[in-house]
């Protein structure tokens, strides 16, 4: 998954300058950080759906087209999977129910 989500990141990295008549990248990121934002929530919205439908195909491709628009959204915001990486490292090993409790604490 790394891999993929970091070739991804060239790959929008390269056709963000392209011309947006050529590439969905390129329009998405021409219309700015909240565009780019929405798009991300409505491929969520679409994969809580396809869950609840229990739909198997659907969680796929779903699931890709977020994990696509979320790339997009991280390249505009300066970041790149090895940031996410490391966070996701960090919290390696720690209970989710810890993490709680200490920021409650
Ligand atoms: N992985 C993807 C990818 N996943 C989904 N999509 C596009 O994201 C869009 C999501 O569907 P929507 O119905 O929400 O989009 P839409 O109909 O354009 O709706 P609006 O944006 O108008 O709201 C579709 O147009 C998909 O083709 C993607 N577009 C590009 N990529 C990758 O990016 C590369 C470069 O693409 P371009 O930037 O288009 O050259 C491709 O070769 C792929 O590797």
């Amino acid at each position: 998954m790394t891999d993929i989500l970091n070739r991804l990141a060239l790959i929008v990295a390269a056709r963000a300058d392209a011309p947006p008549s050529e590439s969905h990248t390129a329009a998405l990121l021409a219309k700015g950080r909240a565009k780019v934002a929405e798009k991300v929530g409505e491929e969520a919205i679409e994969t809580v759906i396809a869950a609840v439908q229990d739909d198997r195909q659907a969680i796929i491709g779903e699931s890709a087209d977020l994990l696509f628009h979320l790339s997009v959204l991280w390249h505009d915001a300066g970041l790149t999977p090895d940031n996410i990486d490391a966070e996701l490292a960090r919290r390696e090993g720690l209970s989710g129910l810890a993490e709680k409790a200490a920021r409650k604490s």
